[in-house]
């Protein structure tokens, strides 16, 4: 079963609007410093591993990449160290620009 969940992107904007997600930019760091979902943390290998450590796992979780596949096999890493609420954002970056004409 499927431990994490896709969100598009204007259910993301609630959720964040909402409850204030950890948001997770899994794209380059390049890609990142160009734009990026505002709050969102660029994350690096040792970011992650600290996070799946450390992080209060009863908060949401928004996990984003460039079109939404990547995201989804981080998401389904939170989902398996038992963080409860991952969504990896559906169209990933590409999608969310689009949506706010960036
Ligand atoms: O970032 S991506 O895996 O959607 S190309």
């Amino acid at each position: 079963m499927k431990n994490f969940k896709t969100i598009s992107t204007a259910d993301s904007e609630q959720l964040i609007a909402e409850q204030q997600p950890m948001i997770l930019d899994c794209r380059d760091l390049k890609d990142y410093r160009a734009g990026h979902i505002e709050n969102a943390m660029h994350v690096h290998e040792q970011l992650r591993d600290s996070l799946l450590k450390k992080a209060d796992k009863a908060k949401p979780l928004l996990i984003y990449c460039y079109y939404g596949h990547a995201s989804e096999h981080l998401a389904e890493m939170f989902g398996d160290f038992g963080f409860q609420q991952v969504y990896s954002l559906a169209g990933g970056y590409a999608d969310w620009k689009e949506q706010h004409k960036l």
